[in-house]
């Protein structure tokens, strides 16, 4: 078994996580996670440019830079607590920061910033990031990646499998018996509840959903979210902030609604999106990941409106809910590693599998 670190920072903007596995690109174990929230001025300018503010060549430039330093950093803090060095490692696989993703049109392509030459000459360990933009070059959406690393631990199960991320962006992973494996984002997950919550709380998120559940679900304005075209498109298909903004949120709004009946319609609209697509397969197990895992609210609602599923968290499958996308960029390094794909056609539309990723040697 190889050595793998694995770094995520998702559309959330919450932080970034990281991971220590063991793997041989079959079975791969958790062995240490650390994470580290971005400091609120780093936080407030990922925002800007994801938002699709302005900014000049310069600031863009340091904010590469500045993320390089930040994925450094929690990767000595990982090795540091785990009792590792940079010789044990054999490479990290980091996702960087998406700040644009845009998979349709005469020229996608997909954004993401924090520089790979400082990650590996500040940790002396291969860096591998850039993963999305080969699939992209072959006529795929660069996302989802996971699904891939989904099937590898948690397939291979006699009965309907879904895997549920609700990060920012909720993407769904189905691993049936006998078919191939599917994948694709369903819509918002965290997003616009975050955005409510730090507009009207000013919180990053709706802890445990305390203020959802002082609301009522408004269902006028939940249907003209769920009329959004993009959430009936066919896969493949992925999305991200560019069409989940703000602007999209206020020109749905009505002139008078009680900001906790807001919290509470976005909660259902998450819940909805993602029920309407787990349920056009035969029911079986959901099994929710990321950070939407912990609020209650969805958990709740998953349920109720999935009402011949098993809705549970990876964890009662033994993958950690919390590190699954963080473990899968350390297995997506791996499959670098040893030139073997990374990407599922079938999953994302490219042309064909294809070995992911840019390599920053440490020398
Ligand atoms: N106790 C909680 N109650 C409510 N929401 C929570 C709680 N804990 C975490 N969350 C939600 O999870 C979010 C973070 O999720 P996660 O870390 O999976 O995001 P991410 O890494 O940015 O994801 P992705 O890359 O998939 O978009 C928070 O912004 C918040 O909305
Ligand atoms: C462009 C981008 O960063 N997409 C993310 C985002 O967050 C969730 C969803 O949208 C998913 O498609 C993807 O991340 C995971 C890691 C993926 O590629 O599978």
């Amino acid at each position: 078994m190889e050595k793998y670190i694995g770094i995520m920072s998702g559309t959330s903007l919450d932080g970034i996580d990281a991971v220590l596995v063991a793997t041989d690109g079959e079975r791969v174990t958790l062995l240490a996670r650390t994470g580290s929230p971005f400091e609120p001025g780093l936080r407030r300018r990922l925002l800007a440019l994801a938002g699709g503010d302005a900014v000049t060549a310069r600031q863009w430039g340091e904010l590469d830079a500045e993320l390089g330093q930040a994925y450094a950093a929690v990767t000595l803090q990982l090795l540091h607590e785990s009792g590792h060095s940079a010789e044990h490692i054999r490479a990290i696989g980091c996702h960087g920061q998406t700040v644009w993703h845009q998979p349709a049109g005469p020229l996608p392509f997909s954004l993401q910033l924090g520089d790979g030459n400082r990650l590996a000459a500040d940790t002396g360990i291969i860096a591998i990031n850039d993963f999305r933009r080969k699939d992209m070059a072959l006529g795929g959406q660069g996302a989802p990646l996971v699904p891939a690393f989904h099937q590898r631990v948690l397939g291979g199960v006699d009965h309907v499998r879904i895997l549920v991320n609700i990060g920012g962006i909720a993407n769904i992973t189905v691993l049936a018996p006998d078919q191939p494996v599917l994948g694709f984002d369903v819509g918002p997950g965290n997003m616009l509840m975050d955005l409510w919550a730090r507009r009207h709380l000013g919180q990053p998120y709706d802890n445990n959903a305390a203020f959802a559940l002082q609301g009522r679900v408004d269902t006028a304005l939940l249907n003209r979210l769920l009329a959004e075209p993009w959430l009936a498109l066919p896969a493949p298909k992925s999305t991200g902030r560019e069409l989940f903004s703000e602007a999209w949120l206020n020109a749905r709004l009505p002139v008078e609604i009680k900001p906790a009946d807001v919290q509470a319609t976005l909660a259902e609209f998450t819940a909805t999106a993602i029920a309407n697509e787990v349920d056009k397969w035969p029911a079986g197990e959901l099994l929710v990941c990321g950070g939407g895992g912990h609020n209650p609210l969805l958990m709740q609602r998953l349920a109720a409106l999935l009402p011949n599923w098993r809705v549970d968290t990876s964890n009662s499958a033994g993958v950690d809910m919390d590190a699954m996308e963080a473990m899968a960029f350390a297995w997506l390094a791996h499959q670098t590693m040893h030139n073997l794909p990374g990407n599922l056609p079938e999953v994302t539309g490219a042309r064909r599998p294809a070995i992911l990723g840019a390599i920053h040697l440490p020398g």
